[in-house]
């Protein structure tokens, strides 16, 4: 949806815009399931969601069911009750299918992000002398470029060599994707993997994961996607687009907490029992687990890669949270979030506007296509003044060093009208002026 009609409109008339969207918003009531931290006796405008998503009240009572089990039935729980724990994660499964674009059995909620990521290397990294090399963006987030710098120094080889980076082009902010295409066809010979995020954690853009794939597998490379930032954000297939492995987490987009349970993805091709990968017993066959025996069964699909006995708190939060999600359907999320990131855009594109220079710039593209729910706002020499100035006012978005603003309206729980109060308070900033 074009906005640009707004960009003349008076403050008073941008507001009675915003204020009649959140009226006519059918997901309008999903905010009142949200805690929302308070300023002053106000609820803060959270646009953080990137970071750490809000706390659903659901959560609470989701952890109470589970201490309760406890509570009755001691270690019983894993097998008595209701719903018992053992087989906790299949609870999740149907959700996180839809929200990555999956089969059920191709998804698994486990562990932490950055484990899962080695344990997907750990089974799709698999060198050869002549195919060792691996293609990733530049600036991918610390935690993805320090496994994949350990994983190569493990195999023997030195990062300065084996691995790609494509960075944007001098003077820009976003990797087109035709450079990351070119890439992969320039190493094609050498390269075993590519593994790079699917959303970029500083400038909000959406890689083009389907081109990405289809070309890498032209020529045999695997592909593995960190979703960090996209799962529950932006529209995935990754069935249908073939991408051999994904990891992501939870408690960004998807509101399931600090520190909450990650999830993977392996593509329904590498479910067969061997494929190598590093084994726990919470991975091997359910229904013999207990039997103890040597030698590793896998459960079938990416459920065979669980390690380690689960954190049910963990996953019965995360459960709640993706019944909203179910709940809300993911297609009005994503409309919605379209409309409020534009809205967002328009209200930058305003100010500059009014300053008569383009003040702010924006890293993240403009086509909503590439990009979420998330703007990263760059200000000359006085970003972080602004972003002061914006966390005084109750606008909490998060700053990233070295100079970079994100902001995130999220589509279950913010409004047109918080966005326009990013506006007011960027005008009231005053030094925008032209
Ligand atoms: C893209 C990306 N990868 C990895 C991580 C690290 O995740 P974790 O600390 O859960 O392992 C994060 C966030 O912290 C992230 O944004
Ligand atoms: N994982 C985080 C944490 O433990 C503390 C504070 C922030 C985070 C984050 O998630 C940072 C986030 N991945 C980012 O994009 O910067």
């Amino acid at each position: 949806m074009n906005l640009q009609h707004l960009l003349p409109l008076s403050s008073q008339e941008l507001h009675d815009w915003a204020l009649e969207k959140d009226q006519q918003d059918t997901l309008r009531n999903f905010r009142e399931r949200f805690y929302h931290p308070q300023h002053n006796e106000k609820p803060l405008i959270y646009l953080c969601g990137n970071s750490l998503g809000l706390q659903p009240k659901s959560a609470r009572e989701a952890i109470d069911r589970e201490l309760t089990t406890w509570q009755n039935y001691g270690v019983e729980g894993w097998f008595e009750g209701e719903e018992s724990w053992l087989s906790y994660h299949r609870y999740c499964q149907q959700s996180l299918a839809k929200i990555v674009g999956a089969l059920p059995e191709e998804v698994c909620p486990m562990n932490h992000l950055t484990v899962n990521l080695h344990l997907m290397w750990a089974s799709f990294y698999q060198p050869t002398a002549q195919r060792y090399k691996v293609l990733t963006v530049a600036g991918d987030f610390p935690s993805d470029q320090y496994a994949i710098e350990t994983h190569l120094k493990f195999r023997g080889y030195d990062p300065a060599t084996a691995l790609v980076e494509v960075a944007p082009r001098e003077g820009e902010y976003t990797v087109r994707t035709e450079d990351l295409l070119d890439a992969i066809r320039q190493n094609a010979d050498e390269l075993a993997l590519v593994c790079m995020s699917g959303l970029h954690y500083y400038t909000g853009q959406v890689y083009d994961m389907e081109a990405i794939t289809a070309l890498a597998h032209q020529y045999g490379i695997m592909v593995g996607f960190d979703l960090a930032h996209a799962a529950g954000n932006v529209p995935l297939r990754l069935h249908d687009w073939g991408v051999d492995f994904a990891v992501w987490c939870s408690y960004k987009y998807l509101n399931s907490g600090p520190g909450g349970v990650s999830g993977v993805f392996v593509h329904e091709k590498h479910h067969d029992a061997s494929v190598l990968r590093l084994a726990g017993w919470w991975g091997y066959d359910e229904a013999r687990r207990f039997e103890m025996t040597k030698g590793f069964v896998p459960m079938q699909g990416a459920a065979g890669w669980q390690l380690s006995t689960p954190n049910i708190m963990a996953l019965a939060v995360h459960r709640a949270s993706l019944a909203l999600f179910e709940e809300a359907g993911i297609e009005n999320l994503r409309t919605k979030s379209v409309e409020l990131t534009g809205f967002l855009e328009v209200i930058i594109q305003r100010i500059n506007q009014k300053a008569g220079t383009e003040k702010i710039r924006l890293m993240t593209p403009s086509n909503p296509a590439q990009r979420g729910c998330q703007l990263s706002l760059l200000i000359d020499n006085e970003g972080k003044k602004v972003f002061d100035y914006l966390t005084a006012q109750g606008i909490i978005g998060d700053w990233r060093e070295p100079n970079c603003i994100r902001l995130s309206p999220i589509p279950l729980y913010n409004r047109f009208e918080d966005v326009w109060k990013v506006g007011e308070a960027l005008e009231n900033y005053g030094k925008f002026q032209a």
